[in-house]
């Protein structure tokens, strides 16, 4: 016998793919079963927080209930069901302007813990953000950012992690964490989101590099002094969990596995495989010693907000296709300095191309980075070995999500290659 609940996880089995957020976005899931739903609001509307285990991996999905569906919410429609609509509830602004003060403690249900100090409105007007997304934004009341995590991950969240420690340490270039949302699976909690405060003035540092690229040269020193100046809080606020080791050769043996991993299927890449293997190998005998740190693990221009404060980096989650273990583990420093410089060859390179404004906006962005802490440009090899892993990523990225742009990673695989180390 089919029941509601069979009927519902068939229904989001077919959804799922639709949705940028969801990870393996080519095929429809194999099996969705729904874990646990918790009722967050009854009547017309109706609100359920509702965990999936997709294929194996646990994943949030908030749920509205109409009656009938407005016009307006026509595209989230989900299910047709006995009782009414099921839908995409962070589509709906009235259920999302309630959903924080709806989040009391239900037995196993989510949970909002406001940050020591903070003062949070519950009620405040949401919207959500239109951009297409790993995860999906809430503005409320232009005052706060709520970001709810699509997969769900058991440990500690960098996200919610570096945020609170580097706010701690007084740093003026992250947003201010106001509380995070968390919720009980596997005997330990899982962060399912985090609050904090909303830049309403901001522009990100894609929109303003290819909007104007003479402008935004001078910002782009401002930027590498803002990134160092992150780093510096990391690394005192983590402390040296991994002192200084004597060579990089677990890095290079990272990057070798990374490209296994990503490059498998890619037949464009194959040409460039010795070459890139020899780069990553010259960075065993890089000139150490290192100290590793945490990072921000994801680093581009679109995380990288301008506004009357100067620079503000968001979105610490790092690559939210790896696993817990892999974003939190201490890395070189260089590797957030290598994925923003990727980020100017990729403005470089959208619309008519300019290789030279993306080599004078890359030595302003270390000129900044280098008034705070050491030159990037003294470790040629490792900046050069991390560049190319970034692109590798990139035209695998690409080929899922935005086909027509691969040419632009795959171009700069060939031209680091052929600029050498
Ligand atoms: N504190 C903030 N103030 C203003 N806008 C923000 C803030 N944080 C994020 N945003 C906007 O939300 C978008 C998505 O945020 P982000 O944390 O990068 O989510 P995701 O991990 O899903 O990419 C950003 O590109 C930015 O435009
Ligand atoms: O922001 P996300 O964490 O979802 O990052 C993913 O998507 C990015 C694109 O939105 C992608 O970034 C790549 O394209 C950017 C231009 O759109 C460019 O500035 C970046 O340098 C380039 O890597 C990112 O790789 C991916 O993880």
């Amino acid at each position: 016998m089919t029941t509601a609940v069979d009927t519902l996880a068939g229904a989001l089995a077919r959804w799922l793919p639709a949705q940028r957020w969801y990870a393996a976005k080519d095929r429809e899931p194999r099996e969705v079963l729904v874990e646990r739903v918790t009722p967050l609001l009854d009547g017309d509307p109706a609100l359920r927080h509702v965990l999936l285990l997709v294929d194996g991996e646990r994943y949030q999905v908030l749920l509205g209930r109409r009656a009938a569906l407005p016009a307006a919410l026509a595209g989230a429609a989900i299910a047709d069901t006995p009782a009414g609509v099921v839908y995409a509830a962070t589509r709906d602004g009235e259920l999302m302007t309630r959903l924080l003060g709806r989040l009391r403690a239900a037995p196993r249900g989510p949970v909002f813990e406001p940050e020591p100090g903070a003062r949070v409105a519950l009620d405040l007007p949401a919207r959500v953000l239109p951009v297409e997304q790993s995860n999906t934004s809430l503005v409320l009341g232009d005052r706060y950012i709520l970001k709810l995590f699509r997969r769900v991950l058991p440990g500690p969240h960098p996200d919610v992690e570096l945020h609170r420690a580097l706010r701690a340490a007084g740093t003026p270039h992250v947003a201010r964490l106001l509380g995070a949302l968390t919720v009980e699976v596997d005997g330990g909690r899982a962060a399912l989101g985090v609050l904090q405060e909303f830049l309403p003035d901001a522009r990100d540092g894609w929109a303003l590099a290819t909007a104007d690229r003479t402008a935004f040269a001078p910002e782009a020193a401002a930027l590498g002094r803002a990134v160092a100046t992150v780093h510096g809080a990391l690394a005192d606020a983590f402390g040296p969990r991994n002192p200084a080791v004597p060579d990089l050769s677990d890095t290079a043996d990272r990057l070798h596995r990374r490209f296994s991993a990503l490059a498998g299927g890619i037949p464009e890449l194959a040409p460039f495989e010795p070459a890139l293997r020899a780069a990553f190998d010259r960075v065993r005998t890089a000139p150490g010693p290192f100290t590793l740190q945490r990072v921000h693990g994801d680093l581009h221009l679109g995380q990288a907000l301008r506004s009357g404060g100067g620079w503000t980096i968001i979105d610490f989650e790092g690559e939210p296709g790896q696993p817990l273990a892999e974003r939190n583990a201490p890395r070189h420093p260089l590797q957030d300095v290598a994925t923003m410089l990727r980020s100017f060859d990729y403005a470089a390179h959208h619309g008519t191309a300019d290789p030279d404004w993306a080599r004078r906006v890359r030595d302003a962005f270390c000129d900044g980075y280098a008034g705070v802490l050491a030159d990037p440009r003294d470790q040629p090899a490792l900046l050069h070995a991390l560049e190319l892993d970034k692109a590798v990523y990139e035209v695998a990225y690409e080929r899922a999500n935005r086909p027509d742009w691969t040419a632009i990673p795959l171009g700069a695989v060939s031209r680091l290659l052929g600029a050498g180390s």
